[in-house]
C-alpha cells in the first residue's frame, strides 16, 4: 500500500454525519458549516501540519525583513540629507537593504515552494479518497445525481480547496503580520502620523464591504447562469442526433443566445462593479498618503521629525493598507475553498454500500441455483416496485423475463447482483441468502451484457479482458471468435489493438454489443443476464449472435430479459412480469395454451411483424 493511502483515512466519515439528496448543488457558494468545515480540513492537513510551524517562521522572519525595508530607508535619506552626512553609514545601509531584498526573494521562494507541496499532497489525497468513495457507493446514489455534480466535486471544488488552502494561508499570516507590524512601527516613529494614517481606514473597509457584497451577489449570479449555459451545451452535443432529427436546431441556437445574452448582462455588471474597487481603493488611499505627506511635511518643518522618519512613515502605511485591501479577497477564496470541502466531505460521509457480514463465506464455485422467496422492494421506500415476487430457476435453466414496459424485469436482475438489497423476502444462490456471500465473489459469478454496452478507453482486447484482465491473447481471440466479433474485429487496420474512443463511439452498436458478449464469454462466469442482448443487431448477425449465447448459456443460469418474444421460445422457463408481480411462469407452449398475457404479447407482436412485412 503507498503512503498516501495508508494517509487516507483522515477523510473517514465522522460519527451522525449526513447528506441530504441534492442539498448541495449548483455554484459554489457560502459553506453551510463553516467553523466545522474548517475544524474538518484542518484534519485533513494531516501529517502536512508538521510544515506548517516552519511556514509561519518563514512568514514571520520575511515579514520582518519587510518592515526593516522602510526604517532602513529613512536612515538612509536622513545619512543623506542630515547635517552630519556619514558616507560609510550610508553604504552600510545600502548593503543592508539590498541583503534584506535578496532574503526576501529567497524566503518568499521558499514559502511558496512548501506551501505548494502541502497544498498539492492535501488535495490529492482528498481526491484519492473522493474517487476511492465514488467506487464504494451504492447505485442508488448515483441515480439521484447527475454525471456533471459529481464530476464537479472532483475537480472545481477540490480545485477551490486547493487555491484556498494555497492563497489563503500565506497571505493571512503575512497581511496579518504586515498589517500588525506596520501598525507598531508607525505608533513607534510618530503617534500624529499614524493618526493621519488611520482615518482613512473606516472609509476603506465601508467600501471595502459595500462592494463585496454587491459583487459577491453578481458573481454568483453569473455562475449560475454560466451552469445553465454548460447544461445547455452538454445537453445540445450528446443530444445531437435527436436535435437534429427533430430539427430543433434553430430553438436550440436561441434558447442558448437567450442564456448567453443573460451571462453577458450580468457578467458585464459584475465586473463593473469589481472593477470599481481599486481605483475608488486607489484614490482614498492616495489621499491618505497626501494627508500623511502634508502632516509629516509641517512636522518637519517645526522640527519634530526628519525627512528619513517622512520617508520610512510612508512605506509603512502602504504596507499597512495593502493586506487591508486584499483581506475581503482572501475572505472570498477562503469561503468558497471551505464551501468546496464541504461538498467533498458530504460525499465522503454518504452511506456505503453495506459491509459484508464478518462471516460472510467467498462464493467460489457457483452450481447457480437460484430461489427468490417473497421478494419485495422499491427504489424509494413510498413506492414499491416488486411485490411477493417468488421463482425458482435451477441450476443451468434458463428464465426469460418477459413483460411490459417499466414492470420490473431489470429491478430483478438488480436484486440478483445486490446492485440494490431487498426490502422483503430473500434471495438465495446455491441455498443460501446472497447477503450471506462477499459481494465482491456473489458479482464475479455474474456475467452481463447490458442493452446499452458500456465501453471503456483503451484498446478491443482490454475491452474484452474487462472480466479477466490475466487472459492471454489466444483466450481473447478465441472469445472473440464464439461472439462472432472476430470478423469485424480482424477487418479493423490494427485489428485487436484498435484503441476505442468514450464509450466505444467509433463502434456501431451492435459491433458494441458483440464485444460486450465476448467479454462474457471469456470471463466465463457461472451465471449470466442478458438485458435486450440482441436488440440493436441485424437478423442475420442475431442469428449467429443466438447461436453463440446458446452456447455460452450451456451449462449456465441465465436470466434473459428480451422485449422480441421470438427469441426465447427456447428458455426453460418464461416468466411474465406486469406492475412488479410475476403473472404468468411456464414454457413457451404452456403460456400460449394458458392463453393469458404472454399469448397476448405474443400474438400482438407477430401481427406487428406480419403487418410489417406485408
Ligand atoms: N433507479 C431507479 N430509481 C427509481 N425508480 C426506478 C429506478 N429504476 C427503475 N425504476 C422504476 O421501477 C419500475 C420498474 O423498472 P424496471 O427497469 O425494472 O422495468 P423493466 O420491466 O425492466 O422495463 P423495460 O422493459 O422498459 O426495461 C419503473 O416504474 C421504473 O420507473
Amino acid at each position: 500500500m503507498s503512503k498516501q493511502q495508508k494517509e487516507l483515512p483522515v477523510f473517514a466519515p465522522g460519527p451522525g454525519r449526513g447528506f441530504r439528496h441534492g442539498g448541495a448543488r449548483g455554484p459554489v457558494s457560502k459553506p453551510k458549516n463553516f467553523s466545522a468545515t474548517v475544524k474538518r480540513l484542518w484534519q485533513a492537513f494531516g501529517r502536512e501540519k508538521r510544515w506548517l510551524p516552519l511556514v509561519f517562521a518563514i512568514v514571520c522572519a520575511d515579514g520582518l525583513l519587510m518592515l526593516s525595508a522602510p526604517y532602513l530607508i529613512g536612515k538612509a535619506i536622513d545619512a543623506m540629507t542630515g547635517i552630519e552626512q556619514s558616507f560609510s553609514f550610508l553604504s552600510i545601509i545600502i548593503l543592508a537593504l539590498l541583503g534584506s531584498y535578496i532574503a526576501d526573494g529567497a524566503l518568499t521562494f521558499l514559502q511558496g515552494w512548501l506551501i505548494a507541496g502541502i497544498t498539492q499532497r492535501i488535495v490529492t489525497n482528498m481526491r484519492q479518497a473522493l474517487f476511492e468513495k465514488l467506487q464504494k457507493l451504492p447505485i442508488a446514489f448515483f441515480d439521484s445525481r447527475t454525471h456533471g455534480e459529481l464530476m464537479s466535486r472532483l475537480t472545481n471544488d477540490i480545485d477551490n480547496v486547493s487555491n484556498s488552502i494555497s492563497q489563503s494561508t500565506t497571505q493571512l499570516m503575512s497581511g496579518v503580520i504586515a498589517i500588525a507590524g506596520s501598525l507598531v512601527m508607525m505608533l513607534v516613529l510618530s503617534p500624529i502620523l499614524t493618526l493621519a494614517c488611520l482615518i482613512t481606514v473606516p472609509l476603506v473597509f465601508l467600501l471595502t464591504r459595500t462592494i463585496a457584497k454587491r459583487t459577491s451577489v453578481l458573481f454568483k449570479h453569473q455562475q449560475s447562469e454560466l451552469g445553465k449555459l454548460n447544461g445547455h451545451i452538454e445537453e445540445t452535443i450528446s443530444g445531437i442526433q435527436v436535435v437534429k432529427a427533430f430539427n430543433h436546431e434553430e430553438k436550440a441556437i436561441a434558447d442558448f443566445a437567450a442564456i448567453n445574452d443573460r451571462l453577458c448582462k450580468v457578467g458585464m455588471k459584475a465586473q463593473i462593479w469589481s472593477g470599481f474597487l481599486m481605483p475608488i481603493m486607489n484614490v482614498i488611499n492616495n489621499l491618505g498618503f497626501a494627508v500623511v505627506a502634508i502632516v509629516g511635511g509641517i512636522l518637519a518643518v517645526k522640527g519634530m521629525i526628519t525627512v528619513g522618519v517622512i520617508a520610512s512613515f510612508l512605506s509603512y502605511s502602504r504596507q499597512f493598507v495593502r493586506p487591508l485591501n486584499d483581506l475581503a479577497n482572501i475572505f472570498n477564496v477562503l469561503q468558497s475553498g471551505v464551501a468546496g470541502a464541504e461538498r467533498v466531505f458530504e460525499v465522503l460521509d454518504e452511506r456505503e454500500e453495506t459491509l459484508d457480514a464478518p462471516d460472510a463465506a467467498v462464493l467460489a464455485q457457483p452450481k447457480g441455483h437460484v430461489v427468490f422467496d417473497r421478494v419485495s422492494f422499491g427504489y424509494r421506500p413510498d413506492q414499491p416496485i416488486l411485490q411477493n415476487v417468488s421463482f425458482e430457476a435451477q441450476a443451468g435453466s434458463m428464465t426469460a423475463l418477459v413483460g411490459p414496459t417499466g414492470a420490473g424485469k431489470t429491478t430483478i436482475v438488480n436484486l440478483l447482483t445486490r446492485f440494490y438489497d431487498v426490502t422483503e423476502g430473500t434471495i438465495y444462490l446455491d441455498g443460501k441468502d446472497i447477503r450471506e456471500y462477499t459481494r465482491d465473489s456473489l458479482r464475479r459469478s455474474f456475467g452481463f451484457v447490458l442493452q446499452d454496452t458500456y465501453l471503456f478507453s483503451g484498446t478491443i482486447k482490454e475491452n474484452i479482458m474487462y472480466g479477466k484482465p490475466d487472459a492471454t491473447d489466444a483466450e481473447v481471440e478465441a472469445a472473440a471468435k464464439m461472439a462472432h466479433a472476430d470478423v469485424f474485429i480482424n477487418r479493423l487496420p490494427k485489428g485487436y489493438d484498435t484503441q476505442l474512443t468514450e464509450n466505444g463511439g467509433n463502434l456501431s452498436q451492435g459491433q458494441r454489443q458483440l464485444l460486450a458478449i465476448a467479454r462474457v464469454i471469456l470471463a466465463r462466469p457461472a451465471l449470466l443476464i442478458l438485458d435486450e442482448a440482441t436488440s440493436s443487431i441485424d437478423t442475420r448477425t442475431e442469428l449467429i449472435i443466438q447461436d453463440a449465447l446458446a452456447k455460452v448459456m450451456e451449462g449456465r443460469t441465465s436470466f434473459v430479459i428480451a422485449h422480441r418474444l421470438g427469441t426465447i421460445r427456447d428458455a426453460d422457463t418464461i416468466m411474465v412480469v406486469d406492475r412488479g408481480e410475476i403473472v404468468e411462469k411456464g414454457s413457451h407452449d404452456d403460456l400460449l395454451a394458458q392463453k393469458g398475457m404472454y399469448y397476448q404479447l405474443f400474438y400482438n407482436q407477430f401481427k406487428n411483424l406480419y403487418a410489417a412485412s406485408s
